[in-house]
């Protein structure tokens, strides 16, 4: 069986974090591990608090995990702090971790920042270079190249300045537009469009999550960067379309809508 780890941040609620990602591990049939960052308190509401590990836990929690069931990828999200990020990329460079997907998590979808502002520079210099590829909505875009993005050609100038001193593959999601969903993807020099179809549904707590889960998980079965996204983006509009309406704000997906 395939295995992916996922280092992220829990949240308890369901919908996004280590247990979207669990989720979405399991629709695809890979085993799946989680190394937690930080523990959330949140609902689809809002977040009510932060309580970060320490950087000696989080390095053993990957050293359970690298010497006993390697992972076939990783996919990393919401990571909070310098120390944890300096951590992990000890841990991944130490037992050379392959297929690497980096959600650069900032701010929840309710508005809560979720990596502090001192630690941007740490993620870019010292994650950035072991992920294969990085998954920003529009507003981490913007942060990460700062160029303001309004139209395509914004979003072009962006990943040709995070290509700077980034090498992998950029996937650009669009998930913030309002006519469609179309994602991007950048790749020196080379643009390709994932098209998707606006679903009508208020319900997209967790949407990044789970798309980067899809993708380390289709990576960990050999698939190969484009059809891994493909696929990826496939069944999070199938995710979406399922029209689960679960609390009282920004709700989860059903990640398991294969199975009805
Ligand atoms: N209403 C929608 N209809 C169809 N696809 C969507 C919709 N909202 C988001 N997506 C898709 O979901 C994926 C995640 O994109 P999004 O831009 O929402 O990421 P995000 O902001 O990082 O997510 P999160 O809400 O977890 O922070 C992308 O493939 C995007 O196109
Ligand atoms: C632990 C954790 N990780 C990631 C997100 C981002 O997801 P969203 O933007 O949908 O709130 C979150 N809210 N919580």
């Amino acid at each position: 069986m395939k295995t992916v780890l996922t280092i992220a941040g829990s949240d308890c609620s369901g919908g996004a974090g280590i247990q979207a990602d669990l989720k979405t591990m399991a629709a695809h049939g890979v085993y799946g591990m989680s190394a937690i960052a930080a523990l959330t308190a949140q609902n689809t509401t809002g977040v009510a608090g932060i309580y970060h590990v320490s950087r000696d836990f989080l390095e053993q929690q990957l050293d359970c995990i690298f010497t006993d069931i390697y992972p076939d990828a990783v996919k990393i999200g919401m990571v909070s702090e310098k120390e944890l990020i300096e951590g992990i990329a000890g841990k991944l460079k130490q037992y050379g971790a392959k297929n690497i997907v980096l959600d650069p998590v900032m701010v929840s979808t309710s508005g809560s920042r979720l990596l502090s502002g001192d630690a941007i520079g740490t993620l870019k210099e010292v994650l950035f270079p072991l992920a294969d590829i990085i998954t920003p909505n529009v507003p981490e875009a913007e942060v990460l190249s700062g160029v303001s993005i309004r139209t395509k050609e914004d979003m072009e100038e962006a990943a040709s300045k995070i290509g700077e001193y980034f090498d992998g593959y950029i996937l650009m999601k669009g998930g913030h537009s309002v006519e469609d969903a179309n994602d991007y993807l950048f790749y020196h020099g080379k643009k390709k469009m994932f098209r998707g179809t606006r679903v009508e549904n208020e319900n997209t707590h967790g949407t990044g999550c789970t798309l980067s889960s899809a993708i380390a998980s289709n990576l960990a079965m050999g698939c190969d960067m484009e059809t891994s996204i493909q696929n990826g983006k496939e069944y999070i509009t199938g995710a979406l379309l399922d029209g689960l309406d679960l609390g009282k704000g920004s709700g989860p997906l059903n990640h398991m809508y294969r199975l009805k």
